[in-house]
């Protein structure tokens, strides 16, 4: 079988792609705010429109609502489609996220991070441009492909394509439970592409993801902000417990503080350890990433792999209610909330985290005798999730990867979490494989988002081969 005839359709239509990358990108579909929920919902539209007119049946499911800033918000629905219905054919489920991490001009992006720019070096730059609008269009752009040559797709498709993943994918478990039996009767597997390559050049397919727990610490003192001169020295100052409190989660070198917390991690056997030893990573990609910046904790390459996949890791992300302003501000902050969130890996317990971190703050915040008021908020969770690799989808998503790249794929795990995979897991009880398109430099969550234009290209190529591949592979 062929694909030349789909690869030269992708090539040669491949502005048009990148035309409605830039389309999406410009909806701010930011999950965590309020304000953007409106525009979040209009990019759910967005989708259902475009699947409908590719022809694929579309079912809207509303997941209810949420507090969000102090209001009662319809959560973004939960977008399900069906390309094809043949009962001869195997039937692939593709899930993916339209929604994205906040970004401001200001955070540092050099373009206006909701407009889609492309560099001299064909970087496409805009938020979502990886993570994961582009890999969600991508499977769009793969179908449109093969309609434009009349190359059947071998393989039935199901799309679930949620707009809360970056907030904890709330609502959607229910959903899935829901339609186990329904909507998602006669999957035979589960494809997400919403990760990276390990470096710059070579793609990868990956087998694991680590968890997480999300935390705020609240500490309440005085009713409204204070004038430090006036009153400094004279109350006990929320942001001095806070600080207290956040820097006794973890040291300099990385290493979590909360009792208890390493415990439960499961230990390194032999054979595992073997799955690091192939692997074509070196600091050097982990410099590009960062930058330029050489900044790692590890000297060696496979700790520091080890230590994004297998151990758990606490990052602190910031202070609501300080202040971060440019100038000198004099202020006391009356009520700071830090927030940070522990990664976790098998067999970390999700709620025994938050307990232990619970008990850890509570009796910290004890010691420094202060009369302002401490409240741990224990945010959303999603679990680690390891995988077999030898599965029959891995096989075909390998074949995928050589007909395009002409290599064989690394074999990773993630350190970031998507917590739908083990759900679909363990509700479906079929293999899930992680087929990224973007690379490890792509600044996901960060300035600058990036998605390269080969990768996105090749990516869609990939997607299509996969389809064929995963039609041609043996499953027994
Ligand atoms: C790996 C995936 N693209 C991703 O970015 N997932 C997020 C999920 C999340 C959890 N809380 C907020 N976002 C991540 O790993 O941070
Ligand atoms: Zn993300
Ligand atoms: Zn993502």
């Amino acid at each position: 079988m062929s694909l030349d005839k789909f690869f030269d359709t992708v090539n040669q239509d491949q502005d048009n792609y990148v035309a409605k990358l830039k389309e999406i990108v410009a909806i701010p579909s930011i999950s965590c705010v309020a304000e953007r929920r409106a525009d979040t919902v209009r990019m759910g539209e967005w989708i259902i429109a475009e699947l409908e007119r590719l022809g694929a049946t579309t079912k809207r499911v509303e997941p209810g609502t949420q507090q969000l800033d102090g209001q009662t918000v319809d959560l973004p629905p939960v977008v399900l489609a069906t390309y094809g219905t043949d009962p001869s054919k195997k039937t692939v489920l593709i899930y993916g996220h339209y929604d994205v991490q906040p970004a401001l001009k200001e955070d540092g992006w050099n373009t206006d991070p909701f407009t889609l720019v492309e560099d001299k070096e064909h970087r496409l730059i805009g938020r979502g441009s990886t993570d994961d609008k582009g890999p969600v269009l991508g499977w769009l752009c793969a179908i449109e492909a093969h309609q434009k040559i009349g190359l059947d797709i071998p393989v039935n498709l199901k799309f679930c394509f949620e707009g809360m993943e970056e907030s904890g994918s709330e609502g959607l478990d229910a959903i899935i439970a829901a339609e186990a039996e329904g909507y998602f009767k006669g999957v035979d597997c589960v494809c997400i592409s919403d990760n990276y390559w390990l470096g710059k050049t070579k793609p990868c397919l990956t087998y694991g993801l680590r968890g997480i727990n999300y935390f705020g610490i609240s500490v309440k003192g005085p009713a409204q902000d204070l004038h430090s001169g006036v009153f400094g020295g004279t109350v006990h100052e929320p942001m001095t417990d806070l600080i207290t409190l956040m820097a006794s989660l973890v040291d300099s070198q990385g290493r979590i503080r909360v009792p208890g917390i390493m415990d439960q991690v499961a230990d390194l056997t032999d054979a595992e350890k073997k799955t690091y030893e192939g692997l074509d990573f070196s600091h050097a990609d982990l410099h590009a990433a960062l930058g330029g910046a050489k900044t790692e904790l590890h000297a060696d390459p496979q700790d520091t792999l080890m230590h994004r996949w297998r151990y758990p890791a606490l990052s602190l992300h910031g202070i609501e209610g300080a202040f971060y302003a440019p100038g000198g501000k004099t202020v006391i902050p009356s009520h700071p909330i830090g927030k940070f969130s522990i990664r976790t890996v098998p067999d970390m317990d999700p709620h025994t985290v938050d307990k232990l971190v619970k008990e850890y703050l509570e009796a910290e915040f004890k010691k420094l005798n202060s009369k302002n008021t401490l409240t741990i908020i224990c945010g959303h969770h999603g679990k680690p999730w390891v995988s077999s690799p030898d599965h029959w989808n891995f096989v075909a998503g390998a074949k995928a990867v050589e007909r395009v790249f002409n290599c064989q794929p690394d074999l990773t795990r993630e350190g970031g979490s998507i917590p739908v995979t083990l759900t679909f897991q363990d509700a479906l009880k079929k293999n899930v494989l992680l087929l990224p398109m973007g690379a490890c430099d792509d600044g996901a969550h960060s300035i600058n988002e990036k998605v390269d234009r080969r990768n996105f290209v090749e990516g869609i190529k990939l997607y299509g081969a996969y389809f064929h591949e995963l039609a041609a592979v043996k499953t027994e």
